[in-house]
């Protein structure tokens, strides 16, 4: 980093020609004469600044996160007796951009955050902003996370605050220093939210996603000797589980599942053949809960990596560094032990596991519809066209009112959602929140989808372009379909939200 001095404007001035060639940006002072020929934005464009104040033109094109790559190679000096104005992001920064957070974390009154959640979703929030240039690089190339990064997060509490509260969580570190009988749903929602923050959700997805869902069977289902070895393996993150429910012939429809688990002879092992389609993690993974069919019926069976379990990756429209594979099971041997739950009562473990499921989905979407409404609105108050900000124009404000009014919506009933999560026990949400859990999935997607439509008429080309000051839009509008369909499709969660209120219905007239 070269050393840093103090200059006058007027000094700046006088760097203005190719062989000699600086700017200003926001009071702070760049040479520009060897980057200028390496500017992906070409050398013209900075010549024609040259020994200018380049703070309006600068941030019209480039995220902040430009200066914090080339900064310390680029940054020179100060200007005397000037102070920055834009504000720089520092790691674990909660937005101060209007709703680029739930109320409660812009100063208004919440029934349900404490300071225990505060200061959960700072450190998580920097653990993330800190993986951020990997995350980035390897959403890009489609790497997976490493083992050793799995690790590093399994040690700093982010892999443990996927699951929610439980004795599982005990002699654990979380982040922020959170007790784990502290811990509570609450918690978990702000680690999914931040989780979807990271805004790479292929790379996002190889941390969290398998656990997330293919935890919960084991430690709610699994025999005290599965749950004592496999819980504490996965949450140190030294191995890795995935859910293996949809086929190729079977996606909401799970009764119509075709992969077969028979007694072996001597009765001590299933012996599992079939397929397995779009199980994120599956391609990395070491443990596999898996929907079989047996001679009672649908079961679910944890199964290790062995001999005859193929994975093959799929690529879908977002990254594989999520790990979705296609899975063949070729006579794969599974201990009867490794049974969850009772022979033939698979169908109760698939659909106590999907309430939990859906429910981290819905904080993961309305997260990442937020961050869009953030940075849209950030850029619809500092891009300049037709001589004005976006924000003036009627139209852009009418945009932001319609993505506001959506995004708080889902976001109030999530939060009461969840405070029914913390207030009834697993058997009670099982049968209460199943209802309301797939409304309000289908209303989040509902809700992305719009808001991801309005997004990108606002950034126009650069909300269809990987990088760049559209980089989250552009990722959210290629990836939220996800969400809409995995756990549940739109059309499966509305139809079951409206069956579920029927069973409940009194015998009422009008
Ligand atoms: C410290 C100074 C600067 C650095 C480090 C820098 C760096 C970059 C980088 C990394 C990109 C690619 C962004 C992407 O990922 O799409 C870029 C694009 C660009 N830059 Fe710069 N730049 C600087 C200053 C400027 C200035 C003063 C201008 C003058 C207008 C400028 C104009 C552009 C343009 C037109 C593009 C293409 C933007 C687009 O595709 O929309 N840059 N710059």
């Amino acid at each position: 980093m070269p050393e840093l001095k103090s200059f006058t404007r007027e000094e700046v001035k006088k760097h203005n020609t190719p062989e000699d060639c600086w700017i200003i940006i926001d009071s702070e002072v760049f040479n520009m004469t060897t980057f200028a020929d390496l500017h992906p934005g070409g050398a013209g464009v900075i010549m024609d600044l040259a020994g200018k104040d380049a703070t309006e033109e600068f941030y019209g094109l480039h995220r902040q996160e430009v200066l914090f790559k080339y900064a310390p190679k680029l940054k020179i000096g100060t200007i005397a007796n000037e102070k920055p104005v834009i504000e720089m992001y520092t790691p674990g920064t909660i937005s101060k951009v209007p709703y680029g957070e739930a109320s409660a974390w812009q100063g208004h009154k919440s029934p349900y955050f404490t300071e225990s959640h505060i200061k959960f979703r700072s450190a998580i929030r920097k653990i993330y902003d800190e993986l951020l240039p990997e995350a980035l690089v390897n959403e890009d190339l489609g790497k997976s996370p490493t083992i050793e990064l799995n690790k590093k997060l399994g040690a700093a509490g982010v892999l443990a605050a996927q699951i929610g509260p439980g004795p599982w969580l005990q002699g654990l570190n979380l982040p922020g220093g959170v007790k784990p009988e502290e811990f509570d749903y609450f918690h978990e929602m702000i680690a999914h939210e931040e989780t979807a923050r990271l805004g790479t959700p292929g790379f996002a997805d190889g941390i969290t996603a398998g656990l997330t869902i293919g935890l919960p069977p084991i430690f709610n289902f699994g025999s005290p000797a599965l749950k004592s070895k496999i819980v504490p393996e996965v949450l140190s993150g030294e191995k890795r589980i995935c859910l293996a429910i949809t086929e190729p012939f079977t996606g909401s429809d799970v009764a119509g599942i075709r992969t077969t688990a028979k007694l072996s002879a001597d009765g001590k092992h299933f012996i599992v053949n079939g397929t397995k389609k779009w199980i994120t993690n599956s391609v990395f993974c070491d443990y596999f809960c898996v929907a079989v069919r047996t001679a009672k019926g649908i079961s679910m069976l944890l199964v290790e990596k062995s001999d005859g379990l193929e994975v093959k990756p799929i690529k879908t429209s977002y990254s594989i560094a999520a790990g979705t594979g296609y899975i063949t099971f070729e006579d794969v041997k599974v201990p009867v032990e490794n049974l969850l739950g009772k022979e033939g009562k698979g169908f109760q473990v698939i659909m106590a596991n999907f309430n939990h499921e859906r429910w981290a989905i819905i904080c993961g979407i309305v997260a990442g519809s937020r961050h869009v409404l953030e940075e849209t609105f950030k850029w619809t108050n500092q891009r300049v066209v037709f001589g004005k900000k976006l924000s003036a124009q009627p139209v852009v404000r009418s945009k932001l009112a319609n993505m506001i009014a959506q995004i708080e919506s889902v976001q109030n009933w999530l939060e009461n959602i969840t405070y029914q999560m913390v207030n009834m026990s697993y058997a009670e949400q099982t049968v209460k929140l199943a209802g309301p859990i797939a409304l309000l999935k289908y209303q989040s997607t509902r809700v992305a989808h719009n808001i991801s439509d309005e997004a990108t008429q606002i950034f126009g080309g650069r909300g269809i372009t990987k990088t760049g000051m559209g980089r989250v839009i552009e990722t959210f509008q290629r990836t939220y379909k996800f969400a809409a369909i995995l756990g549940g499709s739109e059309e499966i969660m509305q139809d079951l939200g409206v069956r579920q209120a029927l069973r409940t219905f009194p015998d009422a007239r009008l």
